[in-house]
C-alpha cells in the first residue's frame, strides 16, 4: 500500500502508515472503524485515510468538490446525515460517502440507498441500536497458572507472538520440564520430542498448539465474549427488533453469554460453585465442626456420673495417667459421638462428596482427647484435594464454554457487523423520509437534440439547510444547461437557489438521495461553487481571484459552476465585463453555469453570445414586505426591488413623477 498517493497523507505519516499491518488489512477491507483503532491514528485521520482508499480504488482523486463552499456544502450534507446515526461506527462509515464523477462508485451507493430507503427507522430498533458497538480484540489477559515450554529458539519466538497471555519457558530436557511443572499447574510442552517424557505434574505435549488456541488459552474467546458481551446483545436485540435473520441461534448465544462474568469467568455451575465454597469455608468449617464436638462431649460429660472402683482409680493414679485414659475408659462412647458430630458437620456444611469426606474424617482423630482438635495437617490436605478438584473443574469448564463461543465468534462479528451496517441503512432511510427525498435520475448531456450539456432539472425541491424549518422552505422548481445568468430581488432567495442546486448535485453524486420531488441531471466532473465575497476586494485579492476563474475556463468539461454576486469584488462596471468575459469561455466548453447577479442587463450587453437570464420575481408587496416566487422563471430579467417600489408609489400617486421614474428602469 502506498500510503503517500492518498489524499491528505504526507511523507512522514506514510512512512509510519506503512509499518501498521492492522491499517493495511482495514484499508483493503475499507473499514473505517477498525483503520481507527489502528495505534497512533486518530478517527478523523483514519476516517479521511480510508476515504482516500476507497476513491483510488474508484479511480477517482476526490476533486469533485473544487471550491471552499462546495466542500462546506458536502460537509453539511454529511453533518445532516451523521447526526441520524446511533452509532459512531455508522458515523464515521457515513464519511465514506463522497460526491464523485465516477460512475461505478455512484451506481454502487445508489445501490445501497434504495436498499437503504425501504428500510423503516423503527423506535425499538434504534433503541436497541444505541448499544451496539465495533467488536474490540480481547485485552489485559494474563495467565499465571499455565505456561508453554519448547527447546527451540525459533519456536520459542513464534510461541511468544501468539500467546502473549502465557509465559513461554524454554527448557533443555525432561529436568527442565518437571522444574517447571513444579511452578505451574499445567505446563504445555510444544516438541514433538517431549512426548514420551515422564514427568511428575500436569504435563501436555502440543505440538499443533498455535492452530488450537482456544484451547489452550480458553480465556482468551472468554474474555473477548465478556468485553463485548453488551454489544452482542444489542445486536442480538436489533436483529429481533428488525426482523432481520441472525446468523446464530440467538437463545443458545444469550445463554452461552450468561454462563460468563464479567471478568471471563465462567458462572452458574453448581459444582464448580460447591467447590469454590468449600475452598473459601473449609478453615471456618472446621474451627466450627471443633466447637461442635467438644460441646458434644462437654454436654455428655456433665450429664454422666462416672463410677469407678477404688482399686481402677488407684492404678491410674500411680500410673501418673492423665483425665485422657479416663476418657478413652470410660468415655469412649461420648468421645466417639462427639467426633462423629463433628465430622458430620464439616461434610454437610462444605457439601463433601464421598472421596471428599474420606479425607474430612481424618481431620479429627479416632483417639480420644479433650477438648477436641483437628489435625492440621490433614486439613490442609482436605484444602489442596478441594483446591485442585475446583481449578480442575474451572479450567474443564472454560474449555468447554470457550469451545462452543469460538464457534460463534465468526457469526457474531457477522451479526454485529451487519447491525452496524443497518444504522448506516437507517440514517440514509431517516434523512430521505425526514427530507422527502427521491433518487435523482441521471441523464446523458449532448443528448436529445440539445446539443449542449443536459445541465439540471429540479422539480419542487427544498433544501434541509435553509435558515428557516424544513417545513417553512417553499418548493422550488429549477432547471439549467448551458450558462445563465440569475436575476432577481433582494433577499429573493438566489443565494438559497444555488445552496439547494449545490446540495442535490452533491448528493446526488454521492449516490443518495435528493430532497426534491424530481430531480434529472447530467454526471458532472466537478462542483466549482464560489460564495459571495465580503465587500470590494483589495488589488491583490482581485487579482487572485481573476486567477482562480482563469484556471476555471481552463478545465475539465461537463463542469457545474455556481457563481454568488462575483461582481461586489470590484467596481459595477469592470464586474459587469469581466463576468461577461468569463461567461463567454464557460460557455464555449460543455459547462453548465449559473451566476448569481443584479448587473444582468449590463453582463448581456458586454458579451458576445445571448446570455440567458433566469430571475427570481417579488410577484408583489405586501405590507412593506416583498412577497417572492421561489422558483426563478426562465428568461426572465426580475424587475428589482426599487423598481417594485416605485411601480407601487406610481399607483399611488396622481403627479406623474414616479411614472417618470418608472419609464427610467
Ligand atoms: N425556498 C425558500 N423557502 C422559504 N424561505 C426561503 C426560500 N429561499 C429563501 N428563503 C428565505 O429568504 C431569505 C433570503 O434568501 P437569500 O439570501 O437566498 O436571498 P438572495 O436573493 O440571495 O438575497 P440577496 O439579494 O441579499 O443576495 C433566506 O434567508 C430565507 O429565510
Amino acid at each position: 500500500m502506498e500510503f503517500e498517493a492518498i489524499p491528505g497523507v504526507g511523507e512522514k505519516t506514510a512512512q509510519s502508515l506503512s509499518e501498521l499491518d492492522d491499517a493495511e488489512r482495514a484499508l483493503a477491507a475499507g473499514d473505517v472503524a477498525a483503520l481507527a483503532r489502528a495505534p497512533g491514528l486518530t478517527e478523523g485521520r483514519a476516517a479521511a485515510i480510508a476515504r482516500g482508499a476507497i476513491r483510488r480504488r474508484h479511480g477517482d482523486d476526490g476533486g469533485f468538490l473544487a471550491t471552499d463552499r462546495a466542500r462546506e456544502v458536502y460537509r453539511d450534507v454529511l453533518s445532516l446525515l451523521r447526526e441520524r446515526t446511533v452509532t459512531t461506527y455508522a458515523e464515521k462509515r457515513l464519511e465514506t460517502f463522497f460526491p464523485t464523477a465516477s460512475q461505478s462508485r455512484i451506481e454502487e451507493v445508489r445501490g445501497f440507498a434504495e436498499t437503504a430507503m425501504e428500510r423503516d427507522p423503527d423506535p425499538t430498533v434504534l433503541d436497541a441500536l444505541d448499544g451496539v458497538g465495533s467488536l474490540e480484540p480481547a485485552s489485559g489477559i494474563r495467565v499465571r497458572e499455565r505456561c508453554l515450554a519448547t527447546a527451540d529458539a525459533e519456536r520459542y519466538a513464534a510461541a511468544k507472538d501468539a500467546f502473549p497471555e502465557l509465559s513461554v519457558e524454554v527448557v533443555e530436557d525432561a529436568r527442565g520440564l518437571a522444574e517447571l511443572a513444579r511452578s505451574y499447574a499445567t505446563v504445555v510442552a510444544l516438541d514433538e520430542e517431549f512426548a514420551g517424557v515422564d514427568v511428575e505434574g500436569d504435563v501436555r505435549v502440543r505440538p499443533d498448539a498455535e492452530e488450537h488456541p482456544d484451547d489452550i488459552v480458553p480465556e482468551r474467546a472468554l474474555a473477548f465474549f465478556a468485553q463485548n458481551r453488551g454489544r452482542i446483545r444489542a445486536a442480538a436485540d436489533v436483529h429481533e427488533a428488525a426482523g432481520m435473520e441472525a446468523p446464530c441461534d440467538l437463545d443458545s448465544l444469550r445463554d452461552a453469554l450468561t454462563r460468563l462474568d464479567d471478568d471471563g469467568t465462567v458462572v452458574g455451575d453448581e459444582e464448580l460453585d460447591r467447590l469454590t465454597n468449600a475452598v473459601d469455608d473449609v478453615d471456618a468449617a472446621a474451627s466450627t465442626a471443633e466447637s461442635v464436638a467438644n460441646d458434644h462431649l462437654r454436654d455428655a460429660i456433665r450429664e454422666r456420673d462416672v463410677t469407678i472402683e477404688g482399686t481402677d482409680f488407684l492404678s491410674l493414679v500411680e500410673q501418673g495417667a492423665r483425665v485422657d485414659s479416663l476418657l478413652s475408659r470410660e468415655l469412649e462412647d461420648q468421645y466417639a459421638g462427639a467426633v462423629a458430630a463433628a465430622r458430620d458437620h464439616l461434610v454437610e456444611s462444605l457439601s463433601l462428596r464421598p472421596e471428599e469426606a474420606d479425607i474430612a474424617a481424618r481431620v479429627f482423630s479416632d483417639d480420644p482427647s479433650f477438648p477436641v482438635g483437628y489435625d492440621e495437617e490433614t486439613l490442609s490436605r482436605l484444602r489442596t484435594e478441594l483446591k485442585a478438584g475446583r481449578d480442575r473443574r474451572a479450567v474443564r469448564l472454560k474449555r468447554e464454554l470457550a469451545a462452543d463461543l469460538s464457534a460463534l465468534r465468526d457469526p457474531v462479528t457477522e451479526m454485529v457487523t451487519d447491525a452496524l451496517e443497518l444504522d448506516v441503512e437507517l440514517a440514509v432511510s431517516r434523512f430521505a423520509r425526514e427530507f422527502d427525498c427521491t433518487m435523482p435520475e441521471f441523464v446523458d448531456g449532448g443528448e436529445g437534440g440539445r446539443g449542449g450539456p443536459a445541465g439540471f432539472e429540479i422539480e419542487a425541491g427544498r433544501s434541509p439547510l435553509l435558515d428557516v424549518p424544513f417545513e417553512a422552505a417553499d418548493p422550488v422548481d429549477y432547471g439549467v444547461s448551458g450558462v445563465t445568468l440569475l436575476s432577481g430581488v433582494n433577499s429573493g432567495g438566489k443565494t438559497s437557489t444555488l445552496d439547494l442546486v449545490a446540495l442535490v448535485v452533491v448528493l446526488a453524486h454521492a449516490g443518495l438521495p435528493v430532497p426534491a420531488d424530481r430531480v434529472e441531471l447530467e454526471r458532472f466532473s466537478e462542483l466549482h461553487y464560489y460564495a459571495k465575497s465580503q465587500g470590494t476586494l483589495d488589488a491583490g485579492a482581485f487579482e487572485s481571484t481573476l486567477r482562480d476563474f482563469r484556471e476555471l475556463v481552463d478545465g475539465e468539461t461537463n463542469r457545474l459552476v455556481l457563481v454568488d454576486e462575483l461582481e461586489s469584488i470590484t467596481e459595477p462596471g469592470a464586474s459587469a465585463k469581466i463576468i461577461a468575459g468569463i461567461l463567454e469561455a464557460l460557455d464555449d466548453q460543455s459547462t453548465t453555469a449559473v451566476f448569481v447577479s443584479h448587473l444582468a442587463d449590463e453582463i448581456r450587453e458586454a458579451a458576445g453570445f445571448p446570455v440567458a437570464v433566469d430571475g427570481i420575481e417579488a410577484v408583489g408587496l405586501e405590507n412593506g414586505e416583498l412577497v417572492v416566487n421561489r422558483s426563478p422563471v426562465k428568461n426572465h430579467l426580475a424587475r428589482s426591488t426599487p423598481e417594485l417600489i416605485v411601480e407601487k408609489l406610481a399607483g399611488e400617486d396622481t403627479s406623474g413623477f414616479y411614472d417618470r421614474l418608472l419609464e427610467k428602469f
